[in-house]
């Protein structure tokens, strides 16, 4: 399909086990895609197929219809931006610093930065709301500012697919939501370029009200895509996670209040 980064019947090996099993996902310009299921159920491990960075062993990857296999390197990382679980910056560098290493598909080794480079590191910071630790070490911030730093660098590339295994972790309520907004913004813009965003993320809720689809996944396999409000249902989480949903009245609807241990 023109117009995608898609997974198509994709199998990825893990030593000898097939840790994701026919697999078919697709995210598009203007669509926030949550990829969600169990601990160990092959999210990561799919995200990393989907960027070339792990081998597919049956199926294909394909970046506006054209198989990611044959790509340049250079170029496929200048339109997918990719936020790896748990990144992090061992350097004491500045946050500033460490934010422009987004921007480096998009320099020459040669160059300094440009003026359209400084703006969209200063945007992406401005995003995540991390401009005020700019000229902080990034290694003395909290694990949350420090999770937001790692995406304004994903942000600061400007790409036009974005993968990301668990941004929401870490942070706390108020930067969850922003994030989240922000997403929604970058994917449908009032003007200017769409992106596609697939994303990991464990919390239902912030799944259901910002993910225009999900992919719901166990042991590898395909339980259901589609908007959330028919991929999780109360049966498919269930079936995915064993919980189920602790429903409560809420001015005439119902709205899960927390999760039992179920079947
Ligand atoms: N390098 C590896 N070698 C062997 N097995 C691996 C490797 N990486 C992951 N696995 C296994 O592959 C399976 C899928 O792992 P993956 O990291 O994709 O799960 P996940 O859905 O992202 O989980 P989580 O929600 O815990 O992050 C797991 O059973 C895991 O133990």
């Amino acid at each position: 399909m023109a117009g995608a980064l898609q997974a198509e019947r994709v199998d990825v090996v893990q030593g000898r086990r097939r840790v994701v099993q026919g697999v078919s996902l697709q995210v598009a310009p203007g669509e926030i895609v949550g990829l969600l299921g169990p601990n160990g159920s092959g999210k990561s491990t799919l995200l990393k197929a989907m960027l070339g960075l792990k081998p597919a062993a049956a199926g294909r990857i394909l970046l506006d219809g054209a198989p990611l296999a044959g790509m340049d390197r250079r170029s496929a990382a200048r339109r997918i931006g990719y936020l790896p679980q748990d990144a992090v910056s061992d350097w004491p560098l500045k946050v500033r610093h460490v934010v422009s290493l987004g921007r480096t598909p998009e320099l020459s080794p040669l160059r300094g930065l440009s003026a359209a480079d400084l703006a969209a590191v200063e945007g992406a910071m401005a995003l995540m709301d991390c401009s005020h630790l700019a000229d902080r070490p990034v290694t003395a911030l909290s694990g949350g500012e420090r999770s937001r730093v790692m995406m304004a660098r994903v942000l600061a590339g400007e790409p036009d697919y974005l993968l990301l295994d668990e941004p929401a972790t870490g942070l706390d309520p108020h930067h969850q939501l922003r994030l989240l907004a922000a997403l929604a913004a970058l994917a449908r813009p009032p003007q200017g370029k769409r992106r596609g965003i697939l994303l990991v993320l464990h919390d239902l809720v912030l799944a259901a009200r910002f993910c225009d689809r999900v992919h719901l996944i166990a042991e590898g396999r395909t339980l259901a895509d589609g908007p959330p409000a028919t991929a999780l249902s109360a049966d498919s989480i269930e079936r995915a996670f064993a919980v189920r949903p602790l429903l409560l009245p809420a001015g005439g609807t119902i709205v899960p209040l927390a999760w039992e241990i179920g079947s």
